[in-house]
């Protein structure tokens, strides 16, 4: 927390969920590259994809993963996922607006804990769900890791938002990439300005 311009003016995170291939990760490189605003990083058992920017996540190895000191880890699909205050903390002292990519699960975690004028909650979803896989298939996704996803249980929850979520949501279809950058550019001005 610090004072800006005279008032009581709070960190802020951007909570970005939504199902593979929604485009959360798009999202959040575009608030890095366009606004500075940098993406706290989480912890995986995932293997790296082909692609892949290795600063994406810290990939951990299934011993690793279990001494850390986690906020919130959840198990989505065959993995394990899972973010740390430190690494909130530590984002927060580079910049005033950060973003993280969270599974439904863990926007559960961070609403719950977070007073809600600390947090903007940014759902992402598409018109037709079709184009979800076919974005899997052009990000160059292994085939069999495409199918394991999608069959998973989390992928097929994390479709729709929960009940207790909805109120917190600001729900973006990420259609057209422009359309939505621009969606971004307004969230932006508004939350610079509060
Ligand atoms: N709860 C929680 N979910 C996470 C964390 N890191 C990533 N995830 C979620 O794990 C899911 C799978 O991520 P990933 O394997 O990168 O696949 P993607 O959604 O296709 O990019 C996504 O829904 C992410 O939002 C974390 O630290 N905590
Ligand atoms: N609006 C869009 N139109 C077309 N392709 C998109 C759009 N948004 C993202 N993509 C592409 O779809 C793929 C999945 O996006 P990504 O950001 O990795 O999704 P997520 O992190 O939600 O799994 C990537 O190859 C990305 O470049």
């Amino acid at each position: 927390m610090n004072f800006k311009r005279g008032e009581l003016f709070l960190k802020k995170l951007i909570i970005i969920a939504g199902p593979s291939g929604a485009g959360k990760t798009t999202i959040s490189d575009y608030l890095e590259e366009k606004y500075q605003i940098p993406r706290v990083l989480t912890h995986t058992t995932r293997a790296i994809r082909p692609g892949e920017n290795k600063e994406a996540y810290y990939f951990e190895t299934e011993e690793s993963f279990s001494k850390l000191h986690l906020f919130e880890s959840v198990k989505y699909g065959s993995y394990q996922y899972g973010s740390s205050r430190e690494g909130l903390e530590k984002a927060w002292e580079t910049s005033d607006i950060v973003s993280i990519i969270v599974d439904t699960a863990g926007v559960k975690s961070y609403v719950e804990k977070l007073q809600p004028n600390q947090f903007y909650f940014i759902y992402l979803k598409v018109s037709n769900l079709d184009t979800l896989e076919e974005r899997l298939v052009e990000r160059g996704d292994e085939p069999t890791e495409i199918l394991k996803r999608i069959n998973s249980r989390e992928f097929k929850r994390d479709l729709q938002l929960r009940e207790g979520l909805k109120k917190y949501a600001h729900i973006l279809i990420n259609d057209n990439l422009e359309e939505t950058q621009r969606k971004i550019d307004k969230i932006i001005t508004k939350l610079r300005k509060n």
